[in-house]
């Protein structure tokens, strides 16, 4: 079932129920009214039959159904308050309100809710036990699991650029807190709503039926209560106890399908989960065979988004990667570098798709390896510095954990001690203290970090290293040295490396083949040199006349 079809099934369902609620009582006549016709079955003048003192159930549906609608209004409104209040005001104000709110969700959160909601509801006489003490009982004790998720969110949110940039810029707290950041949290919300409403209704059905229900009004649980006392199930009058129960199982799959739906929304990459399992079709090229010195062969590879207008992003490229090689891949943003670098790794998710051609590393076919394989294949033959590498490394874990993780999961049988040395040396081979390895990224430099991810993929001696745009976010000095690294690197330890950018010049430079990229097509393949001096694509000799001369006249650089 696709998203919408979710929503708009679950929308319907409750859209009915919720009529059912409104008008029913309004079209049934009196539930109370008893009559001589004890425990009627279903047809004729009672649709669906009678209670043991006559009264009609269809009527009873029709009032009980609004009941348990409006407590469950009710609870939803005042838990999502409380959430709100204690989740994301807590949260954005920071210090000691942060903690106190934050202590006083953990404990409501450990304290047990349903005995907690019997003791209080039985603790009130019974008359007095009306509709608002029942919700405010389960609001109090229903709340604090969405504030916990709440909270996480606005501490997310509120660090992000766009609301600093709104606190620098003046706005009154209350505006940031409703205009920057309550929109953003609007779906987690309204999924936090629906899923409030669903457990009131059961937990009022449970609390009816323990005969702990509100006195000024009959739910569904207040029904299943009767019809338990009058041994409906003994007596067979199956149409006594299965109407209620229906209504509150399909009310309660209509909002948990409503919930899929804002799920979906508010995550689009669910929305293409399950759809396809593969990410690579089965009718695929035969692995052409390699060029004598070439160690990674690509051949016709074609990479498809299945979305709902399916974006063709790689098309039938072929690329060879020599022994110790630099190749440089470039082209305009969204031309299709990462997908085919992603593609190549089989790092790809759906809806990303390999329709044809073939990817080989020396002797490995790398399209048809299994998830197995595929885990003993990566990082240890074929590494990758992700773009945004300095993003990349965990937060909270220092950096030795991590490079040691790595040696952990591919190397089992190298000590500790084995372990640390080759941390030390791979840091020492970037460039950075290994005195560094206890720190957190945080406490390291944007360069350092980059070099560190560096570090990281090359842990394992791999043979190729894919790098996609390893240094646009760096200043051009620390780029420079990050690039003479790689270089120096290359030709001491004699791994070929597939680097990534929109960059020429900087290609030019660094790389020892260029392949030029357009719209997923390669549309250039050369040597540095000869591109350079002799671009045979229109598209190439745009690139490079796009990019300003030093040694022009000065005009020349404002083209
Ligand atoms: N998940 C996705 N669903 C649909 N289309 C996508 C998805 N990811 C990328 N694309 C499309 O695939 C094409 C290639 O994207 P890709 O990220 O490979 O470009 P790129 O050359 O690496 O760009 P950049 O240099 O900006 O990172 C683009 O048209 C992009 O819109």
């Amino acid at each position: 079932m696709t998203w919408t079809a979710k929503l708009v099934s679950g929308l319907c369902l409750a859209a009915a129920i919720v009529l059912f609620g409104l008008l029913g009582p309004l079209l049934t006549g009196d539930p109370a009214t008893i009559r001589d016709v004890g425990l009627t079955p279903p047809g004729g003048e009672h649709l669906l039959g009678t209670t043991l003192t006559g009264q009609d159930v269809l009527a009873q549906l029709a009032h009980a159904t609004r009941g348990s609608l409006w407590i469950g209004l009710l609870v939803g409104v005042l838990a999502t308050v409380l959430s709100g209040l204690f989740g994301i005001v807590g949260a954005y104000a920071g210090g000691v309100a942060d903690e106190v709110f934050s202590l006083f969700s953990n404990v409501v959160l450990v304290i047990p809710g349903l005995p907690l909601v019997i003791v209080v509801a039985g603790f009130v006489p019974a008359e007095r036990r009306g509709t608002w003490t029942i919700a405010l009982v389960l609001a109090f004790t229903g709340w604090a699991a969405a504030a916990r998720v709440l909270r996480a969110q606005t501490l997310s949110l509120r660090n992000r650029d766009y609301v600093a940039a709104a606190r620098v810029s003046g706005e009154k707290t209350w505006r940031v807190i409703c205009v920057e950041i309550l929109p953003n949290l609007l779906p987690v919300v309204a999924s936090q709503f629906v899923f409030a409403v669903v457990l009131a209704i059961l937990s009022e059905a449970g609390l009816s039926f323990l005969g702990l229900g509100a006195a000024d009004s009959s739910t569904l649980g207040t029904m299943l209560y009767y019809a338990q006392n009058g041994f409906a199930l003994q007596r067979e009058a199956w149409w006594w106890f299965v109407p209620p129960g229906l209504v509150i199982a399909l009310f309660g799959g209509a909002l948990a399908l409503v919930n899929f739906g804002i799920d979906e929304i508010v995550n689009p990459r669910l929305r293409d989960r399950g759809r396809r399992e593969r990410d690579v079709v089965a009718v695929r090229a035969q692995v052409a065979p390699a060029e004598p010195d070439a160690v990674l062969t690509v051949r016709n590879l074609d990479v498809v988004y299945r979305t709902a207008r399916p974006v063709h992003a790689v098309k039938n490229v072929s690329l060879t990667l020599r022994r110790g090689e630099v190749l440089g891949l470039a082209g305009e943003s969204g031309c299709g570098k990462t997908t085919l670098a992603y593609a190549v790794n089989r790092l790809h998710r759906p809806p990303a798709e390999v329709t044809s051609g073939s990817v080989a590393l020396e002797d490995v076919d790398v399209l048809a390896l299994g998830p197995e394989e595929l885990r003993r294949f990566r990082w240890v033959r074929l590494s990758m510095v992700f773009q945004g590498a300095m993003n990349s490394l965990n937060p909270v874990t220092p950096i030795r954990a991590q490079l040691q993780d790595v040696l952990r999961t591919h190397r089992p049988d190298l000590s500790a001690s084995g372990r640390e040395l080759r941390c030390a040396e791979v840091l020492r081979l970037v460039g950075v203290d290994p005195a560094r390895l206890g720190a957190y990224p945080h406490e390291l430099s944007g360069g350092m970090r980059q070099r560190v991810m560096i570090a990281m993929a090359l842990l394992l001696d791999p043979q190729v290293m894919i790098m996609d745009e390893p240094t646009t976010a760096l200043d051009v000095l620390v780029q420079r040295e990050i690039l003479n690294e790689i270089k120096r690197l290359r030709d001491e330890l004699g791994f070929a490396v597939v680097f990534i950018t929109h960059d020429l010049p900087l290609l030019l430079e660094l790389a020892d083949r260029i392949a030029v990229m357009r719209d997923g097509e390669v549309v250039e393949h050369a040597t540095a040199e000869e591109l350079y001096l002799r671009p045979r694509h229109p598209y190439t000799r745009e690139l490079l006349a796009s990019f300003p001369s030093l040694t022009g006249e000065r005009g020349a650089l404002l083209r």
